[in-house]
């Protein structure tokens, strides 16, 4: 079945290396990391990693459950003994390694993750791109981590603040970033001196895989880094084990605001430390002041990104009346534009979901808008002639409060247009959701740029701008989108704990 695809895929040349390891790519069957060994499931198991743009295995990884969970933790205990006495400068050239390491196989680690998740290679190579920034922004980060000294006002004494590594951290990452993600977690756990316990998702293990090859080539000790795979019928007893466990310190999870719950609920007994980066529902508000072009062109990157599997993707377009016609008709001319496909075509923007139960969740979404009144200005269903899991470009207008694709992320190539009269409108709409994660709007107007970015109840907000991502800036949420900021200076908060010493009977 595999030489057929190959022979009848566009895809052959990227795929031959991944059948073949030709270049130190994905071999048909990988393997996990614990301890510095690459390793099988203790069951022996296996799952398929395929390819959703055809439906087609990719490789297959180890299935592993607890038993193994359990070895990986222990191993990033004991190195944690070693690691977190480290020196910041070891650390920090360690992470440099690991970065140069992963820039000069770039476009191998791309190849492997449109292979995987079929987002477009452009984007895979953009998103690698994206995440090493992470590992380089640690890697120089780790050398800034002070302590203080206070002033006490007893004479005789000194206040000491230090900045310790929790310890082991459990990381948990979603299928829609399978490189940025975990770059953004791990280096800035082990930039202070943890160490760690990947867990990638089950349908995007092959990009994570093939990032710790790099770092085992970097020279992280054996147990500091430690990568398990499982099947989608392990995830919730991996999980478990990885909040309850004692030796592990705290979780770092991004991924549905479901699962985000039931591990917020299985850390508390044990008070772990969590970093959660859950669902959002962002607006996009375009003003009347508004430059339009710049406003559809923000709108399209920040919508289409990864097919609209994002986060951080704008879920309800805001347009006030004034300009909603001249709008939608410019986006409406764009969108028809987009080119959809398998990601290693030339040219191909937008790839296929990455699962059915994706696919499902949209023609879902759409359907219950249409069944309410929504009018569909263009796509509106999957695109079967492309393969099972495309969904065409959609953009809907008359969208009312009652419809899921309001109240709920789409996470798929749906825009969904509601028209505003007021800025109050436009901001009571906004806030009208449990989440908060990004929002973005479009004004030339100075006083509503302040005035809207204070009253929008997001913990991102993007003017004028639709791609608002980068390892300098702290990315996280508000209300049920999260716990903690990722990336930036505070992208270390989550993973050191203050340590106060008082010196006393100072003479
Ligand atoms: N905030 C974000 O960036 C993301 C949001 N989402 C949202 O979630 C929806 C569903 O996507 P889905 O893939 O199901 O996201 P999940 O939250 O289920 O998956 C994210 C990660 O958590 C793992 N996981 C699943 N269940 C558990 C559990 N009980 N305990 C511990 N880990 C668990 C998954 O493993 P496995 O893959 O094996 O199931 C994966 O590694 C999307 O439609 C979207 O709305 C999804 C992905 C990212
Ligand atoms: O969508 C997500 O799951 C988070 C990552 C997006 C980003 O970093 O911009």
């Amino acid at each position: 079945m595999f030489k057929y695809f190959l022979s009848k895929s566009p895809t052959f040349q990227s795929l031959r290396l991944i059948q073949t390891g030709v270049q130190g790519a994905a071999s048909k069957y990988e393997k996990a990391y614990i301890n510095g060994q690459w390793t099988s499931a203790i069951s022996g198991k296996y799952f398929e990693v395929s390819n959703p743009s055809n439906g087609k295995v990719v490789a297959e990884v180890p299935d592993m459950g607890v038993p193994d969970a359990q070895i990986a933790i222990d191993s990033a205990f004991s190195a944690f003994q070693n690691w977190k006495n480290t020196t910041a400068k070891d650390r920090s050239q360690i992470l440099r390694r690991w970065y140069n390491l992963l820039v000069e196989n770039q476009s191998k680690i791309a190849h492997i993750l449109t292979a995987e998740s079929g987002k477009p290679l452009l984007e895979a190579k953009g998103e690698v791109v994206y995440g090493n920034s992470f590992v380089e922004w640690f890697s120089e980060l780790s050398r800034q981590v002070r302590g203080e000294i206070i002033e006490s006002s007893v004479p005789s004494k000194k206040i000491l603040i230090h900045h310790q590594p929790i310890g082991v951290v459990g990381l948990i990452t979603p299928w829609n970033f399978p490189h940025a993600m975990i770059a953004r977690k791990a280096a800035a756990a082990l930039s202070v001196g943890c160490t760690v316990v990947i867990k990638p998702a089950e349908d995007t293990p092959l990009t994570a895989i093939e990032m710790i090859k790099y770092a085992e080539e970097a020279g992280f000790p054996p147990g500091v880094i430690n990568i398990i795979t499982s099947s989608r019928d392990n995830a919730a007893d991996v999980g478990k084990l990885l909040c309850e466990n004692h030796l592990v310190a705290g979780i770092s999870f991004t991924g549905s605001t479901t699962v985000g719950r039931i591990l917020y609920r299985q850390c508390a007994n044990g008070i772990k430390r969590l970093g959660l980066e859950l669902g959002g529902n962002a607006p996009l508000i375009v003003f009347k002041s508004a430059n339009l072009d710049t406003a559809v062109d923000s709108a399209l990157v920040s919508k289409f990104r990864n097919c609209g599997q994002t986060c951080v993707a704008a879920n309800r377009f805001l347009v006030q009346e004034d300009v909603f016609d001249a709008f939608v008709e410019k986006l409406v001319s764009k969108v028809q534009l987009l080119k959809m496909g398998d990601g290693f075509q030339n040219g191909v923007q937008l790839g296929p979901l990455i699962n059915e139960q994706q696919l499902n969740k949209v023609t879902d979404f759409v359907h219950d808008a249409t069944s309410k009144g929504a009018k569909v200005i263009i796509g509106g269903k999957p695109a079967n002639y492309l393969g099972e899991l495309f969904y065409e470009p959609t953009v809907l207008t008359g969208i009312t409060s009652d419809m899921k694709v309001y109240t709920e992320e789409i996470f798929g190539p749906v825009i969904s247009i509601i028209k505003f009269k007021t800025e109050e409108e436009a901001i009571n709409i906004s806030n009208s959701c449990d989440v908060g994660l990004a929002g973005y709007f479009f004004s030339e107007d100075i006083s509503q740029i302040f005035r809207v970015s204070k009253n929008l109840e997001t913990g991102m907000v993007g003017v004028n701008e639709g791609l608002i991502s980068c390892a300098e800036a702290p990315f996280g949420g508000i209300k049920q989108s999260g716990l903690g900021r990722e990336g930036s200076h505070l992208g270390t908060e989550d993973y050191t704990y203050i340590k106060y010493t008082c010196i006393g009977n100072l003479s």
